[in-house]
């Protein structure tokens, strides 16, 4: 028998990303020699242009309301608060490097190789590193993640896209946002309250067409009163102009209004392409997707896939128990190990935020036809009434059969980003209305509402 090579692994990773660096340590914990590779900061989106910094500028944001609502409160707020965005930006940046140091002593300790290089798959059990080094595995986990597209209209190429976001360092005075998802929404709120002048040019004829559509009806009214213009079934055809002043054309060849950045938040592509995929034979979807059976595993024995890359729920604690779980199949020896992809609980960082899990209202009765019955609750947080705000909260019950299972739980309000966490964990477990009845209220607050629907 022939030794290993220091070029031979139990698993090489294509992407320190969310889903990679999880799947990384995972296997290492199991025993398996790993090798990462990463051209890019650790971390990939969510750590350097996704969920943290994102969540950082919505804290941001969140902290103008409330100074806003602090002064009408009485408190003695001199001017109008202006956020000195390069000291801010300073302390979100050093918040992820710090995170990038904690993942370099993390791999160094579990003894994970780290090589900074973009992977090319040749066959099941080589990846090819951009030196033409040649790694020899016996499995690959391909967690290369997803970047934004752009539409195909001429002038594209003027406009920003998230990453270009993170890069801001003041409020432009006016800024588009095209797409009506996640990003657009998340951005949008952000931008408002911190300076800008948004509008939003969405396709569809709403906001976040995944959502219950009754909250998203309540997040659109905030959001107008937040100053912010949603324009709907808009027809992208062209952007022009020159950089800090551009225009959309719409497809009626109408021309709006001058802003100093455009946004494309359109949705995201997965990065399957140039990395010897198919030749090594990896199927991909229609939309570049890696197809995926329910344990994570490509058409190429060996080879898993996790994360955007696979077009499943693009969320980041998604790739990562997909990538645990993965792992725990694959060294672990727990063959059943597989993600249960029903009921992921999801936050939409919106002002003020969108929080579900479960099935919608409409998801429910396509589902279950008239066996279906809702419970709702509007209402006034007291911090918005204090301040005669007229800002409401709006939760939402979807229940299902005789017993009221509780199909989905649907929350729009100051709070419901950390108020949704703990019963997720109850929904899964088969919560019924009656139990959230049997539970005491937590009094005065916005999460007592959820077991007083009635
Ligand atoms: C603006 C924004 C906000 C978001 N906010 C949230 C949020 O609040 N909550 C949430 O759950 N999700 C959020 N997401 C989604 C989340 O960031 C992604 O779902 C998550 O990062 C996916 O993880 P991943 O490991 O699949 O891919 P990624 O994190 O993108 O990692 C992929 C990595 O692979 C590397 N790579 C690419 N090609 C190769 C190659 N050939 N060889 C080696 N490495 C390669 C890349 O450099 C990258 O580092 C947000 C996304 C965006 C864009
Ligand atoms: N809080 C979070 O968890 C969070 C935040 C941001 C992003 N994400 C993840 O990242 C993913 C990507 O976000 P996203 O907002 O880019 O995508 P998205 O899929 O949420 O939304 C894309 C939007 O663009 C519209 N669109 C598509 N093509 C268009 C075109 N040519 N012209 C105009 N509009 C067009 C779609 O109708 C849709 O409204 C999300 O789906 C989500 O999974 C999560």
């Amino acid at each position: 028998m022939s030794t290993p090579s220091p070029l031979d692994f139990d698993l090489v990773v294509l992407g320190g990303g969310s889903g990679g660096l999880a799947g990384a340590f995972r296997a290492a914990q199991h025993g398996a020699r790993v090798a990462l590779l990463e051209p890019g900061e650790l971390g990939g989106t969510c750590v350097n242009v996704g969920c943290v910094p994102k969540k950082a500028m919505w804290l941001a944001s969140e902290l103008a309301e409330r100074i806003e609502l602090a002064s009408r409160l009485g408190f003695d707020v001199a001017d109008k608060p202006r956020l000195d965005w390069p000291a801010f930006i300073a302390s979100r940046q050093r918040y992820i490097h710090g995170i990038h140091a904690s993942y370099l002593r993390r791999l160094d300790a579990a003894g994970i190789a780290l090589l900074p290089a973009r992977g090319r798959l040749r066959d099941a059990h080589t990846v090819e590193c951009e030196n033409g080094t040649r790694l020899r595995a016996k499995h690959v986990l391909l967690a290369t993640g997803s970047s934004p597209r752009r539409p195909d209209v001429p002038g594209a190429e003027l406009a920003g896209i998230s990453d270009d976001f993170f890069a801001l360092c003041d409020a432009p005075e006016r800024v588009a946002l095209v797409g009506g998802g996640y990003i657009s929404v998340e951005l949008a709120g952000v931008l408002q309250a911190l300076g800008s002048r948004v509008d939003i040019y969405a396709r569809s004829p709403r906001l976040l067409g995944h959502a219950d559509a009754e909250l998203v009806e309540r997040l659109q009214e905030n959001y107008r009163q937040q100053g912010i213009g949603l324009h709907f079934g808009y027809r992208l055809a062209a952007i022009e102009g020159e950089p800090g002043e551009l225009r959309l054309r719409d497809a009626d060849g109408h021309a709006g209004d001058a802003y100093a950045q455009v946004i494309l938040a359109v949705g995201r592509g997965a990065n399957t392409a140039g990395i010897g995929l198919e030749e090594a034979g990896v199927e991909l979807d229609a939309d570049g997707n890696i197809v995926v059976d329910a344990f994570q595993r490509t058409s190429l024995p060996h080879v898993v896939a996790v994360g955007d890359v696979t077009g499943q729920v693009t969320l980041t604690p998604v790739a990562i128990a997909a990538a645990r779980r993965a792992m725990d199949r694959v060294f672990g020896g727990r063959a059943d190990a597989k993600l249960d992809y029903d009921d992921i609980p999801t936050v939409i960082f919106a002002h003020p935020p969108l929080a579900a899990v479960g099935l919608t209202e409409a998801q429910a009765r396509e589902r279950h036809g008239d066996d279906v019955h809702v419970y709702r609750s509007t209402f006034r947080p007291m911090l918005q009434a204090l301040a005669d705000r007229s800002q409401h909260s709006l939760f939402k019950l979807v229940c299902v059969g005789a017993e009221r299972r509780v199909a989905g739980i649907h929350l729009l309000g100051e709070g419901a980003d950390e108020i949704l966490q703990g019963f997720a964990v109850a929904l899964k477990k088969g919560l019924t209305l009656a139990d959230l009845h049997d539970t005491v209220a937590i009094h005065p607050t916005s999460a007592e509402e959820v077991v007083l629907m009635r």
